[in-house]
């Protein structure tokens, strides 16, 4: 399925500015790349600026990893459905009961109904990280860990780094959608990304999508890096 998908960059449009992330968008077409809506932009702008990417015509990604009790996050995927984006996401941590109800809450919408994805864990956190919240696990084993609950809970895939993506290819299937932030193109600044990796050795580690936002969206000419990660890719 997805591993033949040619659109495999969302760009996280991480904007203060809902007129520069317009103009921005306006420059691009569904047809090269899909967006994806995080919690800044959902924020400052609301659904409105969600229907607006939608009603142009692009694929959206709702990232707004929803980690609740189960009828909380129910509701709140049902409300993300209804404003017709591509794909949302729920924390793994938040349970197989909350995962179950969240992916029961989109069977009305049937082949209307977005991916569900779960976060396992951020791309931000290393070991270290993971030890301070008491996880005595490496990240590999924790993403993994995760991973198949999510997929015992019946969803679309998870979100990790592409530093997991042959491990959980290899014990999840490659029907288990893997979308994986953290992507930095050879000599990019990693930030705040500890687990990264570069776009084509994350498309042949497993990764079905790469989620890229600062290396495109601060890059000097975004539209230029976008064309180039794509031929990169063969697409
Ligand atoms: O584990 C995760 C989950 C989500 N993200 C989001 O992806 C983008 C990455 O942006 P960059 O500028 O390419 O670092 C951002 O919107 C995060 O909220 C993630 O990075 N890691």
């Amino acid at each position: 399925m997805s591993s033949v998908d040619s659109k495999k960059v969302l760009i996280a449009l991480d904007y203060d500015d809902q007129g520069k992330a317009l103009a921005f968008v306006k420059q691009l077409s569904p047809s090269t790349c899909r967006l994806k809506v995080g919690k800044e932009m959902f924020t400052l702008f609301g659904p409105d600026f969600v229907k607006q990417l939608v009603d142009l015509g692009f694929d959206v990604f709702l990232d707004l990893k929803f980690h609740d009790i189960p009828n909380t996050v129910a509701k709140a995927v049902t409300a993300a459905a209804k404003l017709g984006v591509w794909m949302v996401n729920v924390h793994a941590s938040g349970g197989v009961a909350m995962m179950e109800k969240a992916k029961a809450a989109l069977t009305p919408f049937g082949d209307k109904a977005p991916l569900l994805i779960a976060v396992t864990v951020l791309t931000s956190m290393d070991e270290i990280q993971l030890k301070q919240l008491g996880i005595d696990k490496s990240p590999q084993e924790q993403v993994l860990y995760l991973a198949k609950l999510a997929q015992q809970a019946g969803l679309d895939g998870v979100v990790c780094s592409a530093q997991e993506a042959q491990l959980l290819k290899s014990q999840l299937g490659s029907e288990f959608t893997l979308v994986t932030p953290g992507i930095r193109p050879a000599g990019s600044d990693a930030g705040d990304q500890k687990r990264i990796m570069t776009p084509e050795r994350a498309v042949a580690s497993g990764s079905d999508y790469l989620v890229i936002g600062r290396p495109i969206t601060q890059a000097a000419d975004p539209v230029a890096v976008l064309t180039e990660i794509n031929e990169s890719l063969g697409d």
